[in-house]
């Protein structure tokens, strides 16, 4: 399921955007189907109504363990290719830290430090609904890169709702881009900093993403972090 993409792209992309788009991840009946999870009582550790944090406007609820199957197989699997960009872009940043090639063992530091809770989550928005700019830190061990998955169709299911990344570089102004997704579609996006090569080596620029204001419509994404949270 993961093997189809091109991973070498995926990099290049990262290295050289701090995002990278992976098409057509889930189908449309596997977004419908994790979309609906949204209603279902059982399966979520919390829930967060982001305007009561200032976070934004609409809602959010991570799950519990043990995590849907989707959710579980897409964390897994997709952290041993990130996890090999991840140790090179520590190696470029000056940061001592490698990620181990396994997901679980990332996870055993993660709950050795006190990281026990999950932190994958489903995300609903209406009209009026927006994310404000964020970085998912959720105690001391990060990975460095996250997933969010577009589980409504824009234009059909939405309006509005776009997927925003900011990158401030040092003593320069911030750039933002708007990430271009279909239904089904992930994004692979850095969750702190990233490095950029500079004409003196690299340089570590920070980033954060947002959702801008859904128009119409209801928007439903699922996002995959692979740190757990204190
Ligand atoms: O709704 C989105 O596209 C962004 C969700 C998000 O902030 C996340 O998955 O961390
Ligand atoms: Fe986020």
């Amino acid at each position: 399921m993961l093997d189809r993409f091109d991973w070498t792209a995926i990099a290049v992309s990262l290295d050289t955007q701090g995002w990278a788009v992976l098409p057509g991840l889930l189908s449309p009946a596997e977004c419908a189907g994790t979309a609906a999870l949204y209603d279902a009582e059982a399966g979520f550790r919390s829930r967060v109504v982001m305007a009561r944090h200032g976070f934004g406007r609409g809602e959010y609820r991570y799950f519990a363990y043990p995590l849907p199957g989707i959710v579980a197989r897409l964390r897994t699997g997709l952290y041993p290719p990130l996890a090999a960009l991840a140790n090179l872009w520590n190696h470029r940043m000056g940061i001592e830290q490698r990620f181990p090639p396994a997901h679980g063992d990332f996870l055993a530091h993660c709950h050795a430090a006190g990281q026990l809770r999950p932190t994958p989550l489903l995300l609903r928005y209406g009209p009026g609904d927006y994310n404000c700019l964020h970085q998912d830190l959720y105690g001391a061990h990060v990975f460095p890169l996250q997933l969010a998955v577009l589980l409504s169709a824009p234009g059909e299911g939405f309006t509005g709702g776009e997927f925003v990344l900011t990158e401030q570089r040092p003593r320069m102004q911030s750039r933002a881009s708007v990430v271009p997704l279909s239904q089904g579609d992930a994004v692979v996006f850095a969750v702190h900093q990233r490095p950029v090569r500079g004409s003196r080596g690299d340089y570590r620029v920070n980033m954060r993403h947002g959702v801008s204001e859904v128009r119409s419509g209801r928007r439903h994404v699922l996002g995959v972090i692979f740190h757990d949270s204190v």
